[in-house]
């Protein structure tokens, strides 16, 4: 299992690419499920979760691979074989529950394995199923696999209890092939889901109203292949920047991130952290850092993916910050690694009351969930003397080669290979 070794203490500088966004390029990928047609998908990130989801594919029977070197994703042959997306590859990835909408929507049943992906609560689908119900979908759970069916998919008027960013995207998948016109209320409204649908409308499907509560698909016969460049990594880019910050450096990104980014920035300017946005750059200078409370929100609010990089952050603050979570029931895993670089924190409940401190330690940590190692990583780039991450294969399941883009920003990290 491979480790980070970092040593702390110096300011970042320096331009830092955003890759293509994790959370945009695995649903476009599932959309191809969709057509018989290829499908071109550039600005794809290289991570774990998108091999993961090309083997997915691959089982099914689908001829695809990632260009390492132009970053783009080819689906050459999209006859699937094999309706089943399997434990073995759907334990280590939330995503892969995408699948489900599109191939019940293309061939009117599948079997995939109930998903993996962060260990930070419950995670159900429920709402993912009541909804394919409500299409005509007959479904079951048969030793942890999904068993979906139907005659005819055919559009509904569906609520979502709860906002989710996956349920969203798998009915609109599946509503694009429907029988008739679906309606989506309380809807996510995350960029992603609004990329998804651009891709989606450029296949020739329906759709209205992506990136508001209420979205309108209209079904269609067909789709076909398609040529689309996934958005940029909003989580990837608020990393960054955090990582600026706590560094007192000075890192600059490109400007197209700013707009998924609003709410970060106001918070981290909130925080007196320094931000200034030109033409092509945003600057982010770290002068300074004052805790300010947070609560995490559905967008346009502040992300929960930024939830612990924003408390690595409030560790190195001046003052006291309170941090709610209101998404996960289960995401202050990095609370505990944390205390071990002598951060201040207690939670209580869904929050956690972090004290500032000057200094932060560095020290050997574990990375238990692919924010919670960005967190780990954020700090330690502070902390003086050396850290030791362990198990950052969670850390390559959502950020592109990340220890490289620092190296060049002039940390001081090593990938150590065991
Ligand atoms: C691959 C991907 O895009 N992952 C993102 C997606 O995850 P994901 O789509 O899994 O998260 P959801 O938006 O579905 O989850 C939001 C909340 O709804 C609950 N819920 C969800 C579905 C359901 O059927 N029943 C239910 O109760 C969840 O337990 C959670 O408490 O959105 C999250 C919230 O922004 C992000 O943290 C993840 O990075
Ligand atoms: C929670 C995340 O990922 P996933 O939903 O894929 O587990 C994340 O990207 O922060």
């Amino acid at each position: 299992m491979d480790k980070f070794i970092i040593h702390g203490g110096v300011p970042l500088q320096g331009h830092v690419n955003i890759s293509g966004a994790k959370n945009a390029a695995l649903p476009i990928i599932a959309a191809s499920v969709l057509t018989e047609q290829p499908m071109k998908i550039n600005n794809v990130p290289r991570l774990r979760d998108i091999y993961t989801i090309s083997k997915i594919l691959q089982h099914m029977g689908a001829t695809c691979e990632l260009d390492e070197a132009t970053n783009c994703f080819h689906v050459h042959r999209n006859g699937m074989n094999r309706l089943e997306a399997p434990y073995e590859l759907v334990k280590t990835m939330r995503a892969s529950i995408l699948f489900l909408g599109p191939m019940v929507a293309r061939y009117h049943e599948a079997r995939v394995s109930l998903p993996g992906g962060c260990a930070i609560g419950a995670r159900p689908v429920n709402l993912h199923l009541d909804a394919l119900r409500k299409m005509g979908v007959e479904l079951d759970i048969v030793d942890g696999y999904i068993i979906a069916r139907c005659e005819e998919l055919r559009g509904a008027a569906i609520s979502f209890d709860t906002v989710t960013v996956t349920g969203t995207e798998n009915i609109m998948m599946a509503a694009t092939l429907a029988k008739g016109k679906t309606v989506l209320k309380n809807a996510a409204k995350e960029p992603e889901v609004v990329d998804l649908a651009r891709c989606l409308t450029s296949m020739g499907a329906h759709i209205e109203g992506a990136g508001t509560d209420t979205i309108t698909i209209h079904g269609v016969e067909e789709l076909r292949g398609t040529e689309y460049s996934v958005m940029p990594d909003r989580i990837e880019a608020g990393t960054f920047m955090a990582a600026a910050a706590i560094t007192a450096g000075h890192v600059t990104l490109p400007i197209e991130v700013a707009q998924y980014l609003e709410s970060v920035i106001i918070k981290l300017r909130d925080c007196d952290i320094r931000i200034e946005c030109d033409d092509e750059l945003i600057h982010i200078y770290g002068n300074g850092i004052t805790c300010r409370d947070m609560a995490t929100s559905p967008y346009p609010g502040f992300p929960t993916d930024m939830q612990a990089q924003y408390m690595a952050l409030m560790c190195r603050g001046t003052g006291v910050s309170v941090i709610e979570e209101t998404i996960f029931e289960n995401r202050f895993m990095h609370v505990a690694e944390l205390r071990r670089m002598g951060c201040d924190i207690e939670v209580q409940g869904s929050r956690a009351i972090v004290k500032g401190k000057p200094r932060l330690k560095g020290a050997p940590v574990m990375a238990t969930d692919l924010r919670a190692s960005a967190s780990l990583v954020i700090a330690a780039l502070a902390a003086s003397g050396a850290s030791e991450i362990s198990r950052i294969y969670h850390l390559d399941r959502g950020y592109d080669h990340i220890e490289e883009k620092l190296s060049r920003l002039g940390a001081k990290i090593e990938r150590v290979r065991e």
